[in-house]
């Protein structure tokens, strides 16, 4: 792991210097989940289960925010079966799904969501025609009740894909009102109304946290990156790792820390609570 500057290192003891009081936010796909081709193969790294368990014995809670259905995170995560644990140990696991329009507990058991926003319907009838007139109609089209998202992993050119498509997806989304979200060789389409900034400022305010860590690695979570640096200008300890990639070199800069993918992850997870736990 690197810190960026000499503040980045003063802002991870500051917050480890309150942990018990600590909340941690982190996205699943290449942050707790190696990204791979296929996203129904996405699953959490091998260490990450047994770091977050260590985790809850040190912080006040833990939340995945991510762009997945909460449901879909939760079983690729088996977070239901994890969140159980957490809870034993002291702390309470959160999903936040959907860009935080989802909000489930390993307490409440339930997903709460909002209706998909209006034009979505219309906007998933129109795309295979933008998709074949764009020629993609080989692009993966995930479709996820309150967004869909366009893949071009696994086209024979995804780089060049993602930007063939991007004007017209982004055209046919205006069209409905809708905002166009790039990520890592994807355009998500969704409801402009929420984002993970949003949800990093309610998570640290209904646990009424002592400091705040966030963990991402793509564009989508940029305004968690924002949000964190905000409530530190307001006097909460807060830390912003990035889980660092060959494809999205942009969120280094924003970051205290950074790590090498999921793995780094882990194991800076396990540096902050270790000699709290020892
Ligand atoms: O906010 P996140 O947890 O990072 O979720 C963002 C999107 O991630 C997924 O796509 C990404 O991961 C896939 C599996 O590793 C990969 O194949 C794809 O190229 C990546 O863009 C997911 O499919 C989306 O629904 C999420 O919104």
């Amino acid at each position: 792991m690197e810190f960026t500057s000499d503040d980045a290192r003063a802002h991870y003891d500051a917050v480890r210097a309150v942990l018990d009081g600590v909340v941690v936010g982190l996205d699943f796909d290449g942050t707790l989940s190696p990204v791979v081709d296929d996203p129904e193969a996405a699953r959490l790294h091998p260490g990450a289960p047994g770091v977050l368990l260590e985790l809850a014995e040190v912080v006040r809670a833990v939340a995945v925010i991510t762009g997945r259905p909460a449901r879909q995170a939760i079983a690729m995560g088996d977070l239901d079966a994890l969140g159980n644990a957490m809870l034993d140990r002291g702390a309470e696991l959160f999903v936040f799904g959907q860009y935080g329009n989802e909000r489930w507990s390993a307490t409440e058991q339930r997903i709460r969501s909002p209706r998909p926003p209006a034009g979505l319907a219309s906007f998933e009838r129109e795309l295979p025609a933008v998709l074949r007139t764009a020629g993609a109609a080989d692009a993966f089209v995930e479709e996820k009740g309150l967004a869909v998202a366009v893949h071009t992993r696994r086209m024979a050119d995804p780089a060049e894909a993602l930007e063939r498509l991007r004007g017209p997806v982004a055209a046919l989304a205006e069209r409905h009102h809708l905002t166009i979200e790039p990520g890592r060789n994807v355009l998500e389409i969704r409801s402009g109304d929420m984002h993970k900034g949003q949800a990093v400022r309610a998570f640290v305010a209904e646990q009424q946290a002592t400091g705040i860590v966030f963990g991402g690695d793509d564009l989508g979570d940029i305004e968690a990156f924002e949000a964190v640096r905000a409530l530190r200008d307001e006097g909460l300890p807060g830390l912003v790792v990035c889980s660092a990639s060959h494809e999205q070199p942009d969120l280094v800069e924003l970051a205290d820390v950074v790590v090498d993918g999921p793995g780094g992850i882990v194991e800076l997870l396990s540096r902050l609570s270790f000699p709290l736990r020892a």
